[in-house]
């Protein structure tokens, strides 16, 4: 008899700067049974002193970034706040072909492009309880210059905006109800 391995789900996670998508998608990665694969994605953004290369991100030059885009490499890629940030296509493809559920957390006009290309993808979108704590949070992380804060947190309006896109909209009040929130979705859609 031949093994057929059923193809994982393709699953959308986005939400504004600092709202905690890699807060609870640690979380989420701590369930097994929730057979997760993280898309490491490509940008030209510089490195935060506690992230690596090929585990966080790939980071690379916007020269490389666009030659990626020229051999058609990337599913989907976007420019948010001054630098590239695209999803390499090949481990994608490997990944649900392996059966894994695979997560994708990225920017709103990415994941709008990655809904018109698999219509099926579970797409979730994490919204803060309010705007001021989404303030505390992105200014709390203390990762960004002040104006780079002020032009995440005004994009953050214009991202919040479009969360009907999505199929699901979950609140990150605590990471751990969040995160069991996220986990139940997954199993119902499996
Ligand atoms: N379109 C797209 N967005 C991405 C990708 N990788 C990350 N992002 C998003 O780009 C935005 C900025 O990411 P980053 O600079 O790491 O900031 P952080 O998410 O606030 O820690 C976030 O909304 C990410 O989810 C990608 O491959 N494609
Ligand atoms: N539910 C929560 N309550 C309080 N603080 C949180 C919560 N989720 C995340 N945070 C904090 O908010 C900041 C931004 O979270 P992070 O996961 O980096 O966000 P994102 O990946 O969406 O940019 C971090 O300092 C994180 O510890």
């Amino acid at each position: 008899m031949v093994d057929v391995v059923k193809k994982g789900l393709l699953i959308i996670l986005s939400g504004p700067s600092g709202v905690g998508k890699g807060t609870v998608r640690q979380e989420l990665f701590k369930d097994e049974s929730l057979n997760l694969a993280y898309s490491i994605s490509m940008t030209t953004r510089k490195p935060r002193p506690a992230e690596t290369d090929g585990v966080d991100y790939f980071f690379v030059s916007e020269e490389e970034f666009k030659q990626r885009i020229e051999n058609n490499e990337l599913l989907e890629y976007a420019q948010f706040v001054g630098n590239y940030y695209g999803t390499p296509k090949f481990y994608v493809e490997k990944l649900l072909d392996e059966g894994k559920n695979v997560v994708l957390e990225i920017e709103v006009q990415g994941a709008l492009q990655v809904m018109a290309r698999c219509p099926d993808a579970l797409t979730i979108f994490l919204v803060p309880p309010s705007f001021e704590e989404l303030e505390r949070r992105i200014r709390g992380r203390r990762t960004e210059a002040e104006d780079v804060v002020r032009e995440r947190l005004d994009k953050a309006s214009k991202e919040i905006a479009t969360k009907d896109e999505y199929k699901y909209v979950v609140e990150n009040d605590d990471v751990l109800a969040a995160k069991e929130h996220i986990a139940k979705i997954i199993k119902e859609n499996s």
